[in-house]
């Protein structure tokens, strides 16, 4: 699979959000973050917001809730369009249930952890998601950096995975960059969430190319070029 680049619009300017959208064509999905200053310390938009960015991006929005009871809440943002949401295990009472009423909705759904949270437990319910968000930075905040202690999680979950068969999405967030995007990639991620190293940019399509170029896997160590 093709390197997948979400943007983060938490780190484009809030007050031209349209304008912010409409650099980053080259994305596969818009990641927006949704905080609600309880479950992390931090606040951010909601609902509305993502209606509104449905209305001036043909891009998908991918729905990131770091909010306290979203068995409450995440429904309605597939209800509203998004694309996939994804909530937090460690806020949600019943994850499998959660993860049920999403897809009823028509929406993709992902479950995501903080970085101390394990991912043993779900290992056997794959199947129940689209895709897995492995936090590698605390949640709350863009422009932190990478924790690469993460990756033996995201690895146990790509061989769950791989075991299974199964298609899952292996999303990564915070502190990506074209230095780091490439250790996460080898420990299996596919999906890419990418905030400053986007926005940050004075060219933001190109900053998302050489993400991909960086996160694909350069040729085997050895391997002779063919004839002909
Ligand atoms: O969910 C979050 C932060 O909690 C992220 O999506 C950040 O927006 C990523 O920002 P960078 O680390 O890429 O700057
Ligand atoms: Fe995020």
């Amino acid at each position: 699979m093709r390197p997948r680049i979400h943007p983060s619009i938490l780190s484009a300017d809030f007050v031209n959000l349209e304008h912010e959208v409409g650099r980053i064509g080259n994305a596969d999905a818009v990641h927006v973050d949704v905080m609600d200053n309880h479950f992390v310390p931090n606040l951010t938009f909601g609902q509305p917001m993502v209606e509104r960015l449905l209305e001036v991006t043909a891009l998908p929005l991918d729905v990131h809730l770091m909010i306290d009871d979203p068995d409450r809440w995440a429904p309605g943002f597939a209800s509203a369009g998004a694309a996939s949401v994804t909530f937090h295990v460690e806020g949600s009472a019943d994850p499998i249930r959660l993860a049920r009423a999403i897809r009823a909705k028509g929406a993709f759904v992902g479950l995501a952890l903080k970085p101390g949270t394990p991912v043993e437990p779900w290992l056997a319910s794959i199947a129940e998601f689209d895709m897995f968000l492995v936090m590698t930075v605390e949640p709350g905040f863009g422009g932190q950096s990478f924790m690469s202690e993460t990756m033996p999680k995201l690895r146990s979950l790509a061989d769950a995975v791989e075991a299974a068969g199964s298609d899952l999405l292996l999303q990564v967030d915070g502190g990506i960059t074209t230095a780091t995007i490439g250790i996460a990639a080898a420990s299996g991620a596919n999906t890419f969430v990418a905030g400053s190293a986007v926005f940050g940019s004075d060219d933001p399509n190109a900053a998302i190319e050489a993400l991909r170029v960086a996160a694909a896997p350069g040729p085997e160590a050895g391997a002779e070029p063919e004839d002909g």
